[in-house]
């Protein structure tokens, strides 16, 4: 039998003496064969869609790096694409949809048609087979409160304020939009690993400007749905949930979600998160990205503490949010050297 990859035992809920570590964003601005391959194509869209250039740079931090997980490449929002809404993504603007502003506009969206997105599982049956051994493959989708902001506001807001105002106007048509997320997540993360990812992680990146009531209603319980949904198809896909900005509710989230894995954000007390938290649940975290921007010793403090608050745990090292495009690659090369120092992995 061969061995377990790192990641997914660990997901398993299997400590590993040195944890399994990759980077939120690990392929983009930061390094500069992305820089290079992305002057080559139209626009990003046309970027994610087309197989040979998505694979590639799927596979440029694993080649440099040597991560213990390859993501995908590609975004949250092709989902709304491929329900035929307008999507685009402006250079230094970030995203640009139609906005929804009317129930009239929720009725109007296209089915969900999953083969518009046949680029995309293309690019994973190409990345699959040149990931070395050790290295696990990692789908993704956005949570569908996070994915429905972006179609409501048509871009992305400091606060998700135009999403929030529809739901309290137009409660129905804003769960039918949740539920038509839900549905159509659940069928692109199935075909995702149906092409070969092994773990899937779902993004709710603003889970955290909602309040309780909400927070359930638009994160907890759709999450939890999707997760039910997906076991059931796919029962042996491990699921990583980070629901960025939830606080104090991770501790209940551990417990009713139903993934495998949890990622931590920035702001989370990661001693905090292991004494809530049952000890067989895995924790992704959670580097502060500004540190890794920063560098020198207070990287290397940043890194200590994150290492020793997990010791023994089941932990997958990883950021508490996206890598930031300026950070110098030696500060990744410093913290996998450190990460993995005296284990010969890096
Ligand atoms: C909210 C969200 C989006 N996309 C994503 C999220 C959730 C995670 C998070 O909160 O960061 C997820 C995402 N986006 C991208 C990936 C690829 C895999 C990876 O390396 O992690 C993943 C997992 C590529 C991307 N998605 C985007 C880029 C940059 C575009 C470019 O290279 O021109 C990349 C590499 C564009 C994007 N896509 C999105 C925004 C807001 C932006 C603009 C901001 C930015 O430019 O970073 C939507």
């Amino acid at each position: 039998m061969t061995e377990e990859k790192p990641l997914i035992a660990a997901l398993r809920g299997v400590a590993q003496e040195v944890p399994p570590l990759w980077l939120m964003r690990q392929a983009g601005r930061y390094l500069p064969e992305y820089r290079a391959l992305r002057t080559q194509a139209k626009s990003f869209l046309d970027f994610c869609y087309t197989p040979a250039m998505a694979a590639e740079v799927t596979l440029q931090p694993i080649r440099r790096f040597h991560f213990d997980a390859a993501i995908l490449f590609s975004d949250i929002l092709v989902v709304p694409d491929a329900m035929g809404q307008t999507v685009s993504f402006e250079t230094g603007e970030g995203p640009r949809l139609a906005p929804i502003e009317t129930p009239e506009g929720v009725a109007r969206l296209g089915a969900f048609e999953v083969e518009k997105l046949s680029p995309v599982f293309e690019t994973i049956d190409r990345v699959k087979s040149q990931l070395p051994g050790d290295v696990a493959f990692i789908g993704f989708c956005g949570a569908p409160w996070t994915v429905a902001s972006y179609m409501i506001a048509g871009k992305g807001t400091p606060d998700q304020a135009p999403a929030r105002l529809f739901a309290f106007r137009h409660h129905e048509a804003f769960q039918q939009l949740i539920d038509r997320l839900v549905e159509a997540s659940v069928d692109y993360l199935t075909r995702q690993v149906d092409a070969g990812v092994e773990v899937v992680q779902i993004f709710d990146s603003w889970a955290g400007v909602l309040p309780a009531n909400e927070f359930e209603a638009w994160c907890a319980r759709p999450i939890a749905r999707m997760v039910a949904a997906l076991k059931e198809k796919r029962p042996a896909t491990p699921v990583i949930a980070f629901v960025r900005g939830a606080d104090a509710q991770l501790p209940g989230l551990t417990r009713r979600l139903g993934a495998e894995g949890y990622g931590l954000d920035t702001a989370l007390d990661a001693s905090w998160a292991v004494s809530e938290t049952a000890s067989t649940v895995c924790l992704q975290g959670n580097l502060d990205p500004l540190a890794l921007l920063a560098g020198g010793s207070a990287l290397d403090r940043e890194i200590d503490t994150i290492l020793d608050a997990f010791h023994g745990r089941p932990h997958i090292f990883n950021l508490g949010h996206g890598i930031l495009p300026q950070t110098p690659i030696e500060h990744v090369e410093r913290l996998v050297a450190k990460v993995r120092r005296g284990f010969g992995r890096s």
